[in-house]
């Protein structure tokens, strides 16, 4: 539904951030301005060094490009000074063709040259960005979950597209434009000055004037189009934020709410961009203004020069075709400070990023773990997320290889935390992790990682097909090997069911799967990777009974010979386990298989019995 013209009007005019408290707040992640910072910026060329030999022909190009034009115009002065109106006054011919001639030559190497220059720039620095993107999401996959902790995945997301993109224009045109827009200048300049001293300083003696105004004034149109892209980066938090959580707005109806916060969010936008593109139009009139004075001090001091017999005819014309090329490389150097100034706010943001250490780092001596047997030992384990508030009080619990461990406590009781420490997503405060009976922080991540196998509460689907989402617990499986894992876990049955089998497209996320689809998936996934240690959380949450059979059975097989860790709210899924541990407020509460727990007619039992009051209420 699109809104009448004037509703739109008025709506872009009454759109305020601050009008109305909000519900959803996002921080600013854009710093407004950032002064020019040396160290930032040879730390983003150093992206360019690979390409240094790629540059030379660019520069090459540019250089004869540059002298191309520069000579264009000298050679309007020998055409009228020596060909049309020489000294003899009798016009030759033969050197004006010859100088028609040689400059459409020149036109033509101009051309060539610029077209050179464009297309290899652009290539180049798109490599560049490709390497800057590259080297920023390689590093983000590495960072902790306490980063991630910190902050919402749509203020990373804009880093890793908004503010490279940002960079996009310095490393494609900004770089090499610049220096070629100086050579053209100071290439100008000397020649006036060569020429004649006293017409060249009288035309650029605008130079100082229109520098000052267009300084103010790019200030201000700089700060605009930092604005928009500002609004802009609120627009995408606030998008991904909606789509993630499209079916809890359409369940609780607040699509209008959202709506009007969309809708108010989108007219700031659209006004912050009337401001800028605004405030960007007055910008011509003074490059015209300034351009228009300059001819006017060039024509009425150079025809008084030519009446005093100082200059030719031909030489005025030449100067006029110079300071024609004057203006457009002071307005492009300072359209390339700009976005100097905005590469400083958002390289800032990138290395920032780029500078973060993981907070669970690999040792130097770390080693790589080779295939375990599986014993599992938490050492007196403190553990706190946030200093001061701990999460897990000395928790001790041994674990022999193959055996299936169930760990059951209220909601927040600290099930995931010591999953989380086992996986070495974060690191304890005290005590020790072992596998094996070696300290987890001494073996290479890798290695830990791809022998302990994790099924999530929120099952984690791909898009692209069904084969694909099983094979990434092993990459290099064969076909074969993934419909075995399927059989094996009574996935199969429902996957031939899918319109394409095991070539079924999924999205992300897995939306057209049902929740016990995914875990089974999920759990095709798991035995394909074939870890020593696998850890169930919550697995069997929220499936019906026939499915819960299903998995029953498939664990069954999932679980054979390794040991296990599982999670589960339904405490009838976890009869069997060897070993219950029972946690409270982050402390072991209570310890043993099913029967002495119920025996002991403590916690756990609490726990049965109010779970069996709740399904026969
Ligand atoms: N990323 C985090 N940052 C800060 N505190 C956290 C974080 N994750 C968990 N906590 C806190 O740590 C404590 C233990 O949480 P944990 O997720 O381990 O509980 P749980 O037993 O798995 O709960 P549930 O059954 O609801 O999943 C809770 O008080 C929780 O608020």
């Amino acid at each position: 539904m699109s809104s009448s013209n004037k509703e739109l009007k008025d709506r872009i005019k009454n759109a305020s951030e601050n009008g109305k408290k909000e519900r959803f707040i996002y921080q600013d992640d854009d710093a407004i301005e950032k002064p020019f910072n040396w160290s930032q910026m040879r730390r983003l060329f150093i992206y360019m060094k690979p390409y240094t030999r790629q540059l030379i022909p660019v520069i090459v190009a540019m250089i004869i490009g540059t002298i191309t034009r520069l000579t264009i115009p000298a050679l309007t002065i020998v055409a009228i000074d020596q060909a049309i109106q020489p000294a003899s006054g009798e016009t030759s011919y033969g050197k004006l063709y010859l100088v028609a001639g040689i400059m459409v030559a020149l036109f033509i190497i101009q051309w060539a040259s610029n077209q050179y220059r464009i297309k290899y720039t652009n290539i180049i620095g798109q490599k560049v960005i490709y390497d800057l993107r590259h080297h920023l999401f390689q590093h983000i996959q590495k960072l902790s979950f306490r980063f991630y902790d910190k902050r919402p995945a749509g203020s990373v997301l804009v880093r890793v597209t908004n503010d490279v993109n940002a960079l996009q224009d310095l490393f494609t045109n900004g770089v090499v434009n610049s220096l070629m827009d100086c050579v053209q200048l100071a290439g100008i300049v000397i020649i006036l000055l060569i020429w004649n001293f006293k017409l060249g300083l009288a035309v650029m003696i605008t130079v100082p004037i229109m520098f000052l105004v267009s300084s103010a004034l790019r200030k201000r149109i700089r700060f605009a189009w930092q604005d928009v892209r500002k609004k802009q980066s609120r627009i995408n938090s606030h998008l991904n934020e909606s789509i993630q959580g499209m079916k809890i707005t359409q369940a609780y109806v607040q699509e209008k709410e959202n709506m009007r916060f969309f809708d108010n969010m989108n007219a700031v936008n659209v006004k912050a961009w009337n401001k800028a593109s605004a405030l960007n139009q007055t910008f011509g009139p003074v490059i015209e203004v300034t351009s228009a004075i300059g001819t006017f001090i060039l024509f009425w001091y150079g025809s008084y020069l030519i009446e005093h017999q100082e200059i030719t005819v031909g030489l005025l014309v030449g100067f006029a075709n110079y300071v024609g090329n004057f203006w457009d490389p002071i307005n492009r150097l300072g359209q390339v400070y700009n976005q100097l100034l905005v590469a400083m706010a958002s390289s800032e943001r990138i290395f920032e990023f780029i500078d973060e250490e993981p907070t669970v780092g690999e040792l130097e001596y770390a080693k790589p773990l080779a295939s375990i047997r599986g014993d599992v030992q938490f050492d007196n384990i403190v553990f706190e997320y946030e200093k001061g508030r701990p999460a897990l009080h000395g928790i001790s619990i041994n674990v022999k290889a193959g055996q299936s461990i169930a760990l059951v406590g209220h909601t927040g009781s600290g099930k995931s935390t010591i999953i989380n420490l086992l996986c070495r997503f974060y690191d304890p405060v005290s005590g020790v992790v072992r596998i094996d009976g070696q300290d987890i922080r001494n073996i290479t991540l890798d290695s830990l990682r791809s022998q302990v196998g994790l099924v999530m509460q929120d099952t984690f689907i791909f898009s692209g097909t069904i084969r694909d989402n099983i094979r990434y617990g092993c990459l290099n499986a064969t076909d074969n090997e993934i419909v075995e894992a399927a059989k094996a876990v009574n996935a199969h049955d429902f996957i031939m069911s899918l319109p394409d089998g095991y070539d079924t497209e999924v999205e992300e996320r897995g939306n057209v799967l049902s929740m016990g689809q995914r875990q089974l998936l999920s759990f095709a996934r798991a035995l394909l990777a074939d870890p020593r240690v696998l850890i169930l959380d919550e697995a069997t949450a929220s499936i019906d009974t026939e499915t819960e059979l299903k998995i029953q059975e498939a664990l069954k097989t999932l679980l054979k010979g390794r040991t296990s860790f599982m999670i589960a709210h339904r405490l009838s899924t976890i009869r069997n386990a060897d070993e219950i541990i029972v946690l409270d407020h982050g402390r072991i509460v209570e310890q043993g298989n099913h029967e002495a727990l119920i025996r002991k007619n403590g916690v756990y039992n609490g726990l049965i019995e109010a779970q069996y009051r709740f399904l026969s209420a």
